[in-house]
């Protein structure tokens, strides 16, 4: 990616704590266009085609460039639905074993109306597969889906959410989520969104200091 190797440490280091490494986006992994960022926690993903990732990676393959990054990994994101692909079932036990903890996502870039509904129970399962977070982000149509949305913050759950909107309402609903104590919130580096209506990192996180604005 080319904003990754553009960004400079002092960049990167102000505009966010953890960096997100989306290896599905580069297209030689093995130069590691981060290195020069090597300091800052990070988070790796590889993500699989039918939830926004690029190339239609095989579950070996994603399995593959998460191995090779194992080392340097704060933090591993690995879809929910994959936990039931062999090699990523294989490959979360060998990072629990190593002691890198990981996240389960899951994306619906349509929004679907019954998927506010959904997230308690994947979260659920989230919990019984040994992720240390869930996170969903959904494209939002409509003001009451950005409050449909952050009013999953305020039920109980086994393990903390990360929650998004995507598409106009991102923005929003991304302050609001995060006001109501969702973790891990994004936002891109450089020039290019990794989600529709995604923050840039810098913004976003001065947008989130710039006031006392925790209610969780
Ligand atoms: O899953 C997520 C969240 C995200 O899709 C967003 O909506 O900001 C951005 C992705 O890079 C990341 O892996």
């Amino acid at each position: 990616m080319e904003s990754l190797a553009a960004t400079t440490y002092q960049e990167a280091l102000a505009a966010c704590d953890l960096l997100e490494i989306r290896l599905d986006l580069l297209e030689i992994p093995e130069t590691r266009p981060w290195a020069h960022l090597t300091g800052i926690p990070m988070l790796f993903t590889a993500r699989r085609g039918d939830e926004g990732g690029r190339g239609d990676l095989s579950a070996l393959h994603r399995r593959e460039r998460l191995e090779a990054v194992l080392d340097e990994a704060a933090l591993i994101d690995v879809e929910l639905e994959s936990v039931q692909e062999l090699e990523m079932a294989e490959f979360l036990e060998e990072a629990q074993s190593r002691g890198v903890p990981w996240v389960a996502s899951w994306h619906d870039f349509e929004g679907r109306a019954d998927s506010f509904g959904k997230i308690p129970a994947m979260a659920e399962r989230a919990a019984a597969a040994g992720a240390a977070c869930f996170k969903a982000a959904i494209r939002l149509h409509e003001m009451e889906d950005v409050t449909r949305l952050a009013s999953l913050l305020t039920g109980t759950h086994p393990l903390p959410l990360s929650l998004m909107g995507m598409g106009p309402l991102a923005p929003v609903s991304r302050l609001l989520c995060a006001q109501y104590g969702s973790v891990l919130n994004y936002g891109f580096i450089g020039d290019a969104p990794t989600a529709p209506g995604q923050w840039s990192a810098a913004l976003f996180k001065e947008a989130l200091g710039a006031s006392q604005i925790n209610m969780a």
